[in-house]
């Protein structure tokens, strides 16, 4: 059994590596809930009021997809529950959030992930981390085009995706809980470049190989390299 986590920012490119490397490894795709999220363009209108309620429900899903990849298969998650702590004191060290709020907050994270560890895995078996500059960040964003997100939607997201890159810079360093990687989310265009995608696949492979966690039985075989083929 192998557990693959991607992390990154708003827009680095986490649910479209998902969806190449999953296939690429013939393991099961576990996505972060955003479309049928109804409390994330309330949030992204009115931040103050909603913060805490985003919070609470991308936990509660993310701990519900977290419970399932866990358990006994061959997994890869669009995002970390590590990242959920990161996003609310970010959000609340711009005073979205009160002291009240952060305590129950923690203490709730805190006993979730106490229970993950009673699972067959703990913790994933590697972090696949994808940095990217604010340049490229915003190109996606405006790529993706969910409108909310969009700087003309509120000029004020500037700020906030430039302090979400610092946090996630320390966020990375820090992180311990598996062996984890780095992917250059500038260089690598894994979405329309056959060459690229095959070199990011190569260097994920590689670490799972020298983390003795590829998956039992993979080999490059005819549904990876369609995978690389015709990306998602
Ligand atoms: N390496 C890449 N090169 C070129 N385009 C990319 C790359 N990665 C992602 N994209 C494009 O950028 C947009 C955002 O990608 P994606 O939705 O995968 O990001 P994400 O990290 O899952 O974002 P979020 O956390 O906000 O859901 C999409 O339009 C995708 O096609
Ligand atoms: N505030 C807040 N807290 C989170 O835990 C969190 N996780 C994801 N997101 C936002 C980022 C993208 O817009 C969108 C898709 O990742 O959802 C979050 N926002």
């Amino acid at each position: 059994m192998t557990v693959i986590v991607l992390s990154g920012p708003v827009g680095a490119g986490k649910s479209s590596l998902t969806a190449i490397l999953s296939k690429y490894l013939g393991t099961k795709p576990f996505y972060e809930s955003v479309d049928d999220n109804p409390v994330l363009p309330l949030f992204y209108k009115d931040p103050l009021k909603y913060t805490y309620l985003l919070q609470l429900f991308f936990l509660n899903t993310r701990f519900h997809s977290i419970k399932k990849a866990l358990s006994d298969d061959n997994n890869v998650l669009d995002r970390s529950i590590y990242e959920d702590s990161l996003f609310f004191h970010m959000n609340a060290d711009i005073g979205r959030a009160n002291d009240l709020e952060v305590q129950t907050y923690e203490e709730l994270l805190e006993n979730m992930m106490k229970e993950l560890e009673r699972m067959p895995k703990r913790h994933p078996d590697l972090l696949v981390h994808i940095n990217v500059s604010y340049e490229t960040m915003i190109r996606r964003i405006q790529k993706r085009g969910r409108s909310y997100e969009q700087l003309s939607f509120d000029p004020t997201l500037e700020d906030y995706y430039k302090r979400m890159l610092r946090y996630y810079e320390k966020w990375y360093d820090d992180y311990d809980y598996s062996p984890k990687m780095m992917i250059d989310g500038d260089h690598y265009d894994f979405m329309a470049s056959e060459s690229d995608r095959t070199e990011v696949l190569d260097q994920i492979t590689q670490k799972l190989k020298q983390v003795g966690k590829l998956p039992k039985n993979w080999q490059a075989g005819e549904i990876a390299r369609k995978a690389i083929e015709i990306g998602q």
